[in-house]
């Protein structure tokens, strides 16, 4: 995420407490951290599990992240795609924010790691952004825009509700409506909000965000859930160059957008539709869940059917969650260890699927002495976080 990177609270050890007047949690481990915070896997007194988000309290910070997120979670209540609060509060001696909530499993970049193709099948592809879709026509509804939708922020439910997707993080969210339900007037310019990748044109041009950017990146997570290749950005950084393609993309290399994929007219129909829509418009949800719908039988699936990974018993949240992570000394250090490195390794699923891009093309032999360049950094950059940890936690 590009914003400010300061403020995390990622220095919990499995066994830590942190006592509510509902209850007192024990963490388990790290499940993941962010920009302005780290989630914990906690268990509560009665044995129940809950993932607990924690943001450390900065001065310079006037209004914590997590009060957004807390808002939002009260303002859609029950809503399918949305975890439930369990509790919230503020450790003002230990100077952190917190909010229990819902445990849900492996986020969309996890899941789509784990296959061979490293993509969903086409009919998961597009039952899962139709979903994602839901649950930002449900924010939209609630007079909010969620400013940085992409793969990470999406995560399947846990047992009964693995064919359920829901949304994560609204720690940039922002309200786009007035007390009086109208659309607020549009700034002059506003600073970049959210992650390149996944960044509308609007975003990138520093002009005002509506709900038809959100839908915007949406289009761009729904390609990336299903595009083998990755978006024709994939290997971009900076900003600038991303805009770039794409710019080309809405224009001579539209077609680059599509690559492999069948059914490109009717995708590109929707693509075209949320393009034409300005700031203000009020978005037609209902014609694109049509369309994926009828591609989705164009292509011979059911939008409907089971995901890919319906039949995998493991879940990310409570795999190696046993009590074996609450003991105390070397034990202790091996699973923090663990934690971290899964937690890395999460956060940079990115960069090993750059690698493994980078990998394939030096043996196809394209390009092979930039390309190898290219991953020794990246392998470095690995090597680098393991001997670090092992070092800082002497195991
Ligand atoms: N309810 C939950 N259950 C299980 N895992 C969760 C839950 N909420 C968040 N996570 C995981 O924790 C990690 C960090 O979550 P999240 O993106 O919400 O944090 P953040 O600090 O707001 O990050 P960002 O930098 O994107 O703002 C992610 O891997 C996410 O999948």
């Amino acid at each position: 995420m590009v914003e400010e990177e300061e403020g995390n609270v990622a220095g919990f050890k499995p066994g830590h407490e942190i006592v509510s007047q509902k209850a007192t949690y024990t963490v388990v481990r790290l499940l993941g951290e962010g920009g302005f915070g780290a989630v914990y896997l906690c268990k509560t007194n009665n044995g129940t599990q809950c993932a607990m988000k924690v943001e450390k309290k900065v001065e310079k910070r006037k209004i914590p992240k997590l009060k957004m997120e807390i808002a939002i979670l009260k303002l859609v209540g029950n809503s399918k795609h949305f975890t439930k609060i369990l509790d919230r509060g503020k450790r003002e001696k230990e100077g952190f924010f917190f909010l229990a909530m819902e445990l849900v499993g492996k986020s969309l970049v996890d899941l789509k790691a784990e296959r061979t193709e490293k993509v969903f099948s086409f009919g998961t592809g597009l039952g899962v952004a139709s979903q994602c879709l839901e649950a930002v026509e449900e924010l939209h509804k609630h007079g909010f825009i969620h400013r940085d939708l992409k793969p990470a922020n999406y995560a399947c439910g846990l047992d009964d509700n693995k064919h359920t997707i829901y949304i994560l993080d609204f720690g940039i969210a922002r309200k786009y409506t007035n007390a009086k339900k109208e659309i607020k007037t549009p700034r002059e310019t506003v600073g970049f909000k959210g992650t390149i990748r996944f960044a509308s044109l609007s975003c990138h041009r520093n002009i005002e965000m509506g709900p038809k950017d959100d839908c915007e990146s949406w289009f761009y997570l729904l390609l990336d859930l299903i595009l083998v290749g990755g978006l024709p950005w994939k290997l971009l950084d900076e900003k600038n160059e991303v805009l770039l393609v794409k710019e080309e993309c809405r224009k001579e290399k539209r077609h680059t957008l599509y690559t492999g994929l069948k059914h490109t007219v009717e995708l590109n129909k929707i693509l075209v539709y949320i393009d034409s829509q300005a700031y203000q418009d009020r978005i037609d949800y209902q014609f694109i869940y049509k369309s994926l719908e009828e591609i989705c039988v164009l292509a011979g699936h059911d939008i409907d059917a089971p995901y890919d990974w319906a039949n995998r018993n493991e879940d990310r949240a409570l795999a190696g969650a046993d009590e074996g992570g609450l003991n105390e000394g070397k034990t202790t250090s091996r699973y923090e260890f663990y934690g971290i490195l899964q937690s890395f390794m999460t956060t940079n699923v990115e960069q090993s699927q750059k690698m493994n891009y980078l990998m394939d093309q030096i043996k196809t032999k394209r390009d092979a002495k930039a390309h190898s360049a290219q991953v020794q950094y990246y392998s470095f950059r690995v090597m680098y976080h393991i001997v670090f940890y092992r070092y800082r936690l002497k195991i």
